[in-house]
């Protein structure tokens, strides 16, 4: 029994690690619905070898009359059902301090076992007479009313042995009885030993226990009592008060629309971020995200980029429901994250940075559940998955289990299970990684097809190529802040200042030829730009620029050279020195 109760905590960590269970939630599914489903199906599961224990197997081999004869099997099946009962819901709770299935097996398993045994060993001492440490019945009781191991596996059909036996030694004669320690129990249920009643009672019980604090700490009213004592902590958390000038102006703009006390604009504008911080409690407080406020209005693809650790998926976190959030607020379709997270999650889409996928399940069939859990007519399922399919590619992977994907096609089926039900909402965290150039492509034409359908979809990206070709507006992020935000055009305009210069020098090895024309290109555009690893920005358009270069290029031996417009590349690259260097992560 105990090594069958630890399997039910395996696709409890697997889906929460992957954070399919996430995805879940933010298609739609209730946190009920979730769990209940789950535990239905788990005692059916656990009916069954219940029901080989008593008829077939174990109890009949070794000839247990006391659970077999005399209607008592179905007293011992009521026994080990409510064993279930308690120990299926103990599973779930406990799968939140394992990262993977495997280990919260093994160590779940040696936990059922050892708290099995250690109850029954404690009941039974406690219970020698003259052994200093009667009476038993409270001390048992308290030690195994929060431990199903130990009351059913242990104490329970121990007791139930006994009151079964003397149900079975009354055809004999109730005085034969006398000669053993067997005591006469009229009901098998009564609570008095031998009877079963408190430890019936005591699993019924843990049972509801255990359920109700695992539903309390995936629904809303755990989220919002989260959200208060992150409210709470916010006096003394590490959330810059002032912001440390100077700030760029677009920002400031984008936060005085978004804050104006005349919000009628917002009205209708499908994703309103206000002052959205995020500090991950540890030992050394981590601010993570800074008062950012933002407004994503409908038709808008709006991309997050920054460099690794900016705090981008903290964001989509937050934003998604998924952590607390530590001061600020943030609205999808006029719904408050902190307060109204279960209406928030019906409006939005989640493509995760990493694939939460069931790898058990195909492609079609995991597009099937969600566009079920979406809540799309069951006649228009078909249509709306053979779609998501074509649009990504997935057609001939459609069959086959997810397991078996490549790392591309994995970042295809996510994309497609955020677009999935139309949301208003989108957020895709990286959804190319991985994708091969043809793929990428497909998966821009259907990004943007939702943004013209009239969806906000905001996503991370560290190609900026892929911001460029889908994002109507940008916001550069460095460390929980947004450095810039504007349009591609917008930003490459103001911090590229005009055009950049790429020249390949011919050295032969030499490293003073370069150098030279390194000089040549500072005295001929003195304080007009700089110079980032062979690339000159010229700070002013000139039309000379040719002529002085075409003369310029025997001297310097230039092989080639290029002027062109700065890319979005090099805007992002400007704001490289506002980053933190890497902390050194030893040899
Ligand atoms: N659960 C956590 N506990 C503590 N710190 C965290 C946690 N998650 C993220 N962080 C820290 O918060 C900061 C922001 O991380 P985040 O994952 O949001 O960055 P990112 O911009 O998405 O980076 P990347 O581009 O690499 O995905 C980082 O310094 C990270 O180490």
């Amino acid at each position: 029994m105990a090594f069958l109760a630890s399997t039910f905590s395996i696709l409890a960590v697997s889906e929460r690690a992957v954070q399919a269970k996430h995805v879940q939630f933010v298609s739609g599914v209730r946190v009920a619905t979730f769990w209940l489903s789950a535990l239905l199906w788990d005692l059916l599961s656990f009916l069954v070898p219940s029901l080989l224990l008593l008829v077939r197997a174990v109890f009949k081999a070794f000839d247990v009359h006391a659970f077999t004869r005399d209607g008592h099997m179905a007293d011992a099946l009521l026994l080990l059902m409510l064993y279930g009962w308690a120990i299926i819901p103990l599973m779930y709770l406990m799968n939140f301090l394992f990262s993977g299935a495997a280990t919260a097996y093994t160590r779940l398993t040696i936990f059922n076992i050892l708290s099995g045994i250690a109850t029954f060993l404690m009941v039974t001492i406690m219970r020698i007479p003259g052994g200093g440490l009667q009476p038993t019945p409270t001390r048992a009781r308290s030690h195994s009313a929060l431990n199903p191991g130990g009351t059913d596996a242990g104490t329970g059909p121990r007791d139930g042995t006994q009151s079964g036996r003397a149900h079975a030694g009354r055809g004999r004669g109730a005085h034969s009885l006398a000669h053993t320690d067997i005591r006469y129990q009229q009901n098998f249920y009564a609570w008095s030993t031998p009877g079963v009643g408190r430890f019936v009672t005591s699993m019924a019980a843990s049972g509801f226990a255990y359920l109700s604090l695992l539903l309390l700490i995936e629904t809303d009213t755990l989220w919002r009592l989260k959200t208060c004592i992150c409210a709470f902590r916010r006096k003394r958390a590490l959330v810059s008060g002032s912001r440390p000038p100077p700030e760029d102006q677009d920002v400031v703009d984008e936060r005085s629309r978004v804050l104006a006390p005349s919000t009628d604009s917002l009205l209708d504008t499908p994703l309103v971020i206000k002052e959205l911080s995020k500090v991950y409690e540890q030992q050394t407080p981590l601010l993570a995200v800074d008062k950012i406020s933002l407004a994503v209005q409908k038709g808008e693809c709006f991309g997050l980029l920054g460099f690794n650790g900016a705090g981008k998926t903290t964001t989509f976190k937050m934003l998604t429901g998924e952590e607390t959030i530590t001061s600020g607020d943030a609205f999808v379709g006029g719904y408050s994250i902190s307060s109204e997270i279960g209406k928030v999650r019906q409006r939005i889409g989640y493509c995760p940075q990493f694939d939460a996928l069931l790898d058990h399940m195909t492609g079609r069939e995991t597009l099937v559940m969600y566009a079920r859990l979406r809540g799309i007519p069951e006649r228009h399922i078909g249509a709306c998955v053979e779609n998501t399919l074509r649009g990504l590619l997935l057609e001939p992977h459609a069959n086959k289990l997810v397991r078996t994907y490549s790392g591309g096609n994995k970042r295809k089926l996510s994309t497609g299970i955020a677009l999935l039900g139309e949301p208003s909402v989108i957020f895709l965290d990286e959804p190319s990684t991985g994708m091969d150039p043809v793929a990428r492509r497909l998966l821009w034409d259907t990004v943007a097809r939702a943004r013209e359908s009239g969806k906000a979809i905001i996503i991370t990206s560290h190609s900026m190529e892929e911001c460029e070709a889908l994002c109507t507006r940008l916001a550069i992020m460095v460390q929980g802040q947004f450095k810039c935000l504007g349009s591609p055009q917008h930003l490459k305009s103001k911090f590229g200042s005009g055009y950049s210069l790429r020249a390949k020098v011919r050295s032969d090895g030499q490293q003073e030829a370069l150098e030279e024309f390194k000089v040549f290109v500072n005295l001929t555009f003195p304080g007009e730009g700089h110079c980032t690893e062979g690339v000159y920005q010229p700070g002013r358009p000139r039309p000379w620029v040719f002529g002085v270069l075409e003369k310029a290029k025997e001297k310097y031996a230039v092989d080639d050279y290029s002027v062109s417009q700065i890319s979005l590349e090099q805007v992002f690259l400007s704001f490289a020195h506002l980053q933190p260097p890497a902390e050194d992560e030893g040899p």
